[in-house]
């Protein structure tokens, strides 16, 4: 299986941008996160983001706090999503990053963790609120295993801390296009081709766009300004929806293929 840096420079030799759907796992019920990723593997996206529902999300807006509460009623825990990953394990070939908060893994045990991520294909690691200066800790776990630990970058990071937060990251970094929250949203900051030149120069890793990307015309244009997107709340209301044209034509999108029939 490939790295998540390799998943993402091959969508640049392919001519395309990279495509991140987040999924929160469990909403549906645990039995829906095998054909939910199958399914997306199968759109060629670049790699998925497994969220894990948390009952104190920060960092999420309310799509993604609904979808989590929808996923803890279901009885979904990081243990039981790590479990249910290697019962797939042979049939996924996109690398899988799982996001979640620190707590639930400072209670399940860094080694166990590790371990338990090596087995469900997990490739990287986004923990909101460990900052940079803490996430040492989580390096020295999960890098002997060969699992990234993504950083995010935010809008009012000021210019020496986004090139150290450049420096640390690792598969990709995580440029927060928005300041706040995770959701859809209808326009964002005209100085972002700034930011983005800025933080592409300091990287040598790929950068991804992430927040408010719910559109296609959107996935184009942040497309523009880094090596690719992640989507959260519109997959994440797709599949609630099961409305699946809406996911391809997301994926499509990066692909630099925008379908008329949902402009
Ligand atoms: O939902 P949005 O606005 O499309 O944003 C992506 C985001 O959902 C996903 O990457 C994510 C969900 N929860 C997070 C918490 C922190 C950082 C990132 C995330």
């Amino acid at each position: 299986m490939t790295t998540l840096q390799q998943a993402i420079e091959q969508t640049k030799i392919a001519g395309h941008k990279a495509f991140v759907p987040y999924i929160m796992a469990g909403d549906g019920g645990l039995e829906t996160l095998r054909p939910t990723i199958l399914k997306l593997q199968q759109l060629e996206v670049t790699a998925i983001e497994v969220g894990i529902p948390f009952t104190d999300p920060v960092a999420d807006g309310p799509t993604i706090e609904r979808a989590g509460e929808r996923a803890l009623a279901a009885g979904v825990t990081l243990r039981k999503v790590l479990e249910e990953l290697p019962s797939f394990r042979a049939e996924i070939h996109v690398p899988l990053v799982v996001m979640t908060y620190f707590n639930p893994i400072l209670a399940y045990g860094l080694e166990e963790f590790a371990k338990a991520c090596v087995a469900g294909g997990v490739k990287g690691l986004i923990v909101p609120d460990v900052p940079l200066e803490e996430s040492a800790i989580l390096q020295k776990a999960l890098n002997p295993h060969s699992i990234d630990i993504i950083q995010l970058v935010s809008l009012t990071s000021p210019p020496d801390r986004i090139a150290r937060i450049a420096a640390a990251s690792q598969g990709f970094v995580y440029a927060v296009t928005v300041n706040g929250i995770t959701g859809a949203r209808s326009s964002f900051a005209d100085d972002l081709d700034d930011h983005f030149a800025r933080l592409r120069e300091a990287s040598k890793i790929p950068v991804m766009a992430g927040f408010g990307i719910s559109t296609p015309e959107q996935v184009i244009s942040m497309g523009a300004l880094s090596d690719g997107v992640i989507v959260g709340s519109a997959i994440v209301t797709a599949l609630h929806e099961k409305n699946w044209h809406k996911i391809e034509s997301l994926v499509l999108a990066s692909k630099g293929v925008l379908e008329k029939s949902t402009l």
